[in-house]
């Protein structure tokens, strides 16, 4: 697969001296969606808009579609779309008139065709000639799209997407991306929320004070959670693991009151039954059992609390 967007060690330090990214590298493919999660001020705005050209990074490398994005700023802003955080429409406009304004912001001639095809797969057709104004906020998101579509990019950044709407509109928004990732868009998303990256994002990556902390295959992030714990609770509580257990790796827990099993929820075999016969034979009472699944989020702050520490 062709990397749509390379970015080699790009840096940002402000001009308050602070600095927001430390040498980020970056790819995205093409025709995925990579979700960028982090906490607040991790640096995701930033490096969006050192990939936009809003911001110009201090070090570093930025390539879209085989452009530079500082040598080549035009080319390479030409091929991205930025769909930005905050809901900045005219009132008054009518949908087709602005979708029409953004393209014809980018230098690019009339081609009624193509805003229509984009006006209908975001469901505005049947508002082209209504105001603005008089649209629903998931149809005010759904005209930012256009707008950002409107010049024919291969990449489209959503800075927050989903900040503050309800979960109807949000899922609605989860649609409208997949369908456009269908459409051939690769798409880059940031978001504060877990579940919106688990649901759309083909890759999830976490930026954490300016570094990238992990960018992962959803997939392989997802065998990770299913990781469970099966906690053994004893009617009386043992000093330290028996010998004859020792191969499972267990963890005493809640002063010798528990025993802590870890192991993969998916896997055809996961070594219970064997578990709880060899625990019988190593003469332990068994009070209660219950399981738990880690989460994604759960991985995602340790991530950030590991970070911090070792800062
Ligand atoms: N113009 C600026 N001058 C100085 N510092 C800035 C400037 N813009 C951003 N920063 C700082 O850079 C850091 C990263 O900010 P950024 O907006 O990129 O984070 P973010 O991950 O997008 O956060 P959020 O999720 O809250 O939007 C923050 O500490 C912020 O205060």
């Amino acid at each position: 697969m062709t990397d749509i967007l390379i970015l080699e060690g790009v840096e940002k330090t402000y001009d308050s001296g602070f600095t927001a990214l430390h040498g980020v590298d970056l790819t995205l493919r093409e025709g995925e969606i990579l979700a960028l999660l982090g906490p607040n001020g991790a640096g995701k705005t930033t490096l969006i808009s050192c990939i936009c050209g809003t911001v110009m990074p201090t070090g570093g490398r930025i390539t879209v579609g085989g452009f530079d994005a500082l040598t080549d700023y035009r080319r390479a802003r030409s091929l991205i779309g930025l769909v930005p955080q905050e809901i900045h429409l005219e009132p008054f406009s009518r949908v087709m008139d602005t979708v029409r304004y953004s393209r014809g912001l980018f230098g690019k001639g009339r081609n009624d065709a193509y805003i229509e095809k984009i006006l209908r797969d975001l469901s505005l057709w049947d508002k082209r000639d209504s105001r603005v104004m008089e649209l629903s906020g998931g149809m005010k998101r759904r005209v930012l799209i256009a707008k950002a579509l409107s010049h024919e990019p291969r990449i489209l950044f959503l800075d927050e997407p989903t900040a503050g709407v309800d979960v109807d509109l949000r899922k609605e928004m989860w649609e409208v991306v997949a369908n456009l990732k269908a459409a051939g868009v690769s798409i880059v998303l940031t978001t504060h929320y877990i579940e919106e990256a688990e649901a759309m994002a083909d890759r999830i990556g976490v930026i954490n004070r300016g570094r990238l902390a992990l960018i992962e295959e959803k997939a392989a992030l997802m065998s990770r959670l299913g990781r469970k714990t099966l906690k053994i609770e004893l009617e009386s509580p043992v000093a330290a693991i028996p010998d004859a257990l020792a191969s499972y790796g267990l963890q005493v827990a809640d002063g010798g009151n528990a025993l802590v099993y870890e192991y993969e929820a998916g896997a055809s075999r996961t070594g219970i039954t064997r578990l709880l016969s060899d625990l019988r034979d190593a003469g332990l009472c068994l009070s209660d059992l219950s399981t738990r699944q880690s989460t994604l989020e759960e991985i995602f702050v340790g991530l950030v609390h590991q970070q911090e520490e070792n800062a």
